[in-house]
């Protein structure tokens, strides 16, 4: 496999007496989608956000490239090209699609606010937002107010914003949480796309997209990684099986 893109390097996060991640490892590779499962409270928004430096680590180190960015914070990432989607739509409702994607696309340079004055500055940004707006499945709904787009339609917004910052690493926190089935397969298509050329942290409750999707799973309970491999092998893991869906289930 190719060398990792992002590096978990044994992440503890402790809220008081609480270890909500303790030493946990996992590695990110480009054309690659790792998935993080767990039942609720396992500790996987905790340790997207540590990634994405929303909130800061206990102990361990994050590395991205071969540097250590344990310190960098959630702008400083998105800048050197990690991004990431929240689980509740972080989306601007009164503004079109393209607006939404050039804001997010403008995010990304170093002084956001010159490029009203900057014309070359500004055409970059929306071609980057067009481009980002059509990998995402939304070509020809650029001009549509975001609050009019229907639920999946929003998520894939959410989307095409973090791939209008140019990210590398995507962090998706549950994208498809509310979607129907046939906004789900969707989704899990244009995953599979996205994945080809960078790396993915999928957080997602929906197994069968998880399965559908991913080349890696780990899977955490209680802070801790309980198991981490190829599907099939955490689809057969006896522990997993218990731990995670209780006696005699099957992920
Ligand atoms: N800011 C916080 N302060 C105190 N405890 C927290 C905080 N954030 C998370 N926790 C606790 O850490 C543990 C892990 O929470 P986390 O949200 O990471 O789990 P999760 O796997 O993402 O759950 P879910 O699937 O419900 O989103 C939980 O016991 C939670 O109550």
């Amino acid at each position: 496999m190719s060398e990792a893109m992002l590096v978990a390097d044994k992440l503890t996060r402790r809220f008081g007496g609480l270890a909500a991640n303790q030493d946990v490892c996992l590695e990110l590779h480009r054309g690659a989608l790792h998935a993080l499962l767990g039942p609720n409270g396992a500790g996987k928004s905790t340790c997207i956000n540590m990634l994405s430096g929303d909130l800061p680590p206990s102990s361990g180190r994050i590395v991205f490239g071969g540097r250590d960015i344990s310190t960098l914070t959630a702008a400083q990432r998105s800048r050197i090209g990690i991004g990431r989607s929240y689980q509740r739509t972080n989306i601007f409702p009164g503004f079109t699609v393209l607006e939404n994607c050039r804001l997010a696309a403008q995010s990304r340079n170093p002084r956001p606010w010159k490029i009203f004055t900057d014309a070359l500055r500004l055409s970059d940004t929306v071609t980057r937002a067009e481009a980002a707006i059509a990998e995402a499945g939304l070509a020809g709904r650029e001009g549509r107010v975001a609050g009019t787009l229907s639920h999946g339609e929003q998520r894939q917004l959410e989307i095409a914003m973090v791939l209008a910052t140019d990210a590398q690493v995507l962090l998706l926190d549950e994208p498809l949480a509310g979607m129907g089935s046939e906004e789900s397969a969707q989704m899990v298509e244009l995953l599979k796309g996205l994945k080809a050329r960078r790396a993915i942290l999928l957080v997602e409750h929906d197994m069968d997209a998880v399965f559908a999707v991913a080349d890696t799973i780990t899977v955490m309970v209680n802070g801790l990684v309980l198991a981490s491999g190829a599907p099939e092998a955490i689809r057969a893991n006896p522990d997993v099986q218990q731990a995670y869906l209780g006696e005699g289930a099957h992920v």
